[in-house]
C-alpha cells in the first residue's frame, strides 16, 4: 500500500493536529499496513523535547500512538468488513473513547520512531488496538485503545 490510512479520510475528517493531512500546522502523520499489523514512522522535532533534554514530552508520545491507533482502528475495520481501504462503501469512521499508555523508556527527539498497531478485539463499534511506539529498535511506550465507530 502506497496511500496512507490517513488519504482516505474524507477531506471533513482531515484536519486532525496530529494526522489531518489538511492540518499545515499538525503533524500530518501517516499510517500504513504492514502485514496484518500497521506502522507509522515520525521523528519528533527536538521543540517536543520534555524535561529530560533530547528526550520527548509524554504528550507528544501519545499523541502519535493515538492517531496511529484510530487509522489503524479505521483500517482492522475496513479488512474484517472484506474490503481494502478505497474500494466498496464508504470507510468507517472511528474515534478514541480510551487510551492508556505505558511509559516505559525516553522516548528520544530527532531521531526516526515507528508506531505500530495490532488488532486485539473488533466487537460490534468498538475495536481494541494494541500500540508501540520503538526507537532503534527498542520499545520506548506501549498503548492500548479502544476506538468507537462515530455515529454521524
Ligand atoms: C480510512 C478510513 C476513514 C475513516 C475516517 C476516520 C476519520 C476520523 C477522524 C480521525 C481523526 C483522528 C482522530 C485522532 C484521535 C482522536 O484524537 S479522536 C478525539 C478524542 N476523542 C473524542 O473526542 C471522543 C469523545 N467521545 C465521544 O464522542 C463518545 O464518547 C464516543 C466515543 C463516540 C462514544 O459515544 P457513543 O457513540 O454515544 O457510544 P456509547 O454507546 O457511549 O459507547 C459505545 C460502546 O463503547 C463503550 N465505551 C465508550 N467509551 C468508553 C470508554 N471510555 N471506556 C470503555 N468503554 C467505552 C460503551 O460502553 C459502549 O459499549 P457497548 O455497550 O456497545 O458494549
Amino acid at each position: 500500500m502506497t496511500r496512507a490510512i490517513q488519504d482516505y479520510y474524507p477531506e471533513r475528517f482531515s484536519h486532525c493536529f496530529g494526522c489531518g493531512r489538511n492540518n499545515p500546522h499538525g503533524h500530518q502523520l501517516k499510517s500504513y499496513w504492514k502485514g496484518d499489523e500497521t506502522i507509522a514512522r515520525f521523528t519528533i522535532a527536538p521543540m517536543y523535547s520534555g524535561g529530560v533534554p533530547g528526550n520527548a514530552y509524554g504528550g507528544m508520545v501519545a499523541s502519535l500512538i493515538d492517531c496511529h491507533g484510530t487509522a489503524s482502528a479505521a483500517a482492522f475495520a475496513c479488512r474484517a468488513q472484506g474490503h481494502e481501504l478505497g474500494e466498496g462503501a464508504e470507510p468507517v469512521r472511528f474515534v478514541t473513547a480510551s487510551l492508556t499508555i505505558d511509559y516505559l523508556r525516553p522516548t528520544p527527539v530527532g531521531k526516526e520512531v515507528t508506531i505500530t498497531g495490532r488488532l486485539m478485539s473488533l466487537e460490534g463499534r468498538k475495536v481494541r488496538v494494541a500500540l508501540a511506539l520503538a526507537a532503534g529498535g527498542t520499545v520506548c511506550a506501549r498503548g492500548e485503545m479502544l476506538a468507537v465507530q462515530f455515529r454521524e
